[in-house]
């Protein structure tokens, strides 16, 4: 669709919408936040949410963190727009676009919803979770790394689980820190699209991080800094495989992994189901920090709003 409005409108649809210029400011950003810091940045603003799918974290890291930088928040539910009734993306956007300053969506479907969204062009869009790719769950990803470790580059990190969503935008945004080593261990026929490994690779070989991917447990390198899981249902998908909970069975994260990476930290995106892709012991252990993850959803959410107001 033709573009409405000639602006440098500032869409977080990926994690690699933020140029590298801006990336460790971002994180730096939402560190700040992360000690108590408050600044009315966002007065006068007016935040819209569209939620068409289940949220618990990210929802409300959007609204309490536009309201704590004392924005307005709209927020529509999967049936409060005309959307629902057949309007199209462009159509709703375009109308949202003169009345508020970011829309905040997650659909859990196509990206290209979310570039429809943003084909207005003046009111930037945040993709708070397409089935492609979750980029501000990787800014959360990125700053609870560096609060924890004091750093982000030279991490060894080991993900385990469905190439999802957040395995896509974790890969993308981790790919463009010097010397980190991702490794990903995704069950067969579950792994990250080929387009996203390819994209994550080339930020390495730029960055000199290093990528890489396999479908079993076997042959673990010692001395990871973090083991990441998913829960094994991402949302809005089905397994096609009826026998998907064998494939993923040797996937499950438990505190045998601890025996060669006995410093390990241990990250969740959440929600988690306990004794599927990780043990209660090591999730709610001291080898856990899933649930500060969870409080840096709102930190680096607000970072991510003063980016696109900005
Ligand atoms: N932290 C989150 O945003 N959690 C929501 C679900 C994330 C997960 N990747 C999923 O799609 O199920």
């Amino acid at each position: 669709m033709r573009r409405r409005y000639e602006s440098t409108m500032k869409n977080l649809l990926s994690v690699s919408d933020l140029p590298d210029s801006d990336l460790p400011g971002v994180v730096a950003r939402a560190l700040e936040f992360a000690t108590g810091k408050r600044e009315p940045s966002l007065d006068g603003r007016i935040v819209g949410t569209y939620f068409r799918k289940t949220s618990t974290r990210t929802r409300t890291a959007f609204t309490a963190g536009a309201l704590r930088l004392s924005a307005q928040v709209i927020a529509y539910g999967p049936e409060d727009l005309q959307l629902a009734t057949g309007e199209t993306a462009e159509d709703t956007a375009l109308v949202l676009s003169g009345m508020v300053d970011v829309l905040v969506a997650r659909t859990a479907g196509s990206t290209e919803e979310l570039h429809a969204f943003a084909a207005q062009g003046r009111m930037p869009v945040i993709n708070a979770m397409s089935a492609a790719e979750h980029p501000t769950q990787a800014l959360t990803d990125l700053s609870t790394m560096h609060e924890h470790f004091g750093r982000i580059e030279d991490l060894r990190v080991l993900y385990v689980g469905e190439g999802n969503n957040t395995a896509t935008a974790l890969a993308l945004a981790l790919s463009r820190y010097p010397g980190v080593r991702l490794e990903l261990r995704t069950p067969p026929g579950y792994g990250l699209p080929a387009d996203y490994l390819a994209r994550a690779s080339a930020n390495a070989r730029r960055s000199g991080a290093e990528v890489s991917e396999r479908h079993d447990m076997d042959d673990l390198p010692p001395g990871f800094d973090v083991v990441y899981t998913t829960r094994w249902q991402t949302t809005g998908t089905s397994k096609p495989d009826p026998d998907w909970r064998t494939v993923f069975a040797p996937f499950q994260v438990s505190a045998k992994l601890w025996e060669t990476s006995p410093a390990a930290t241990f990250m969740h995106d959440l929600p988690a189901h306990r004794g599927e892709e990780v043990t209660a012991d090591v999730l709610d252990g001291p080898v856990s920090i899933a649930f500060r993850q969870a409080e840096h959803k709102m930190f680096s959410a607000m970072a991510a709003l003063e980016w696109c107001l900005a």
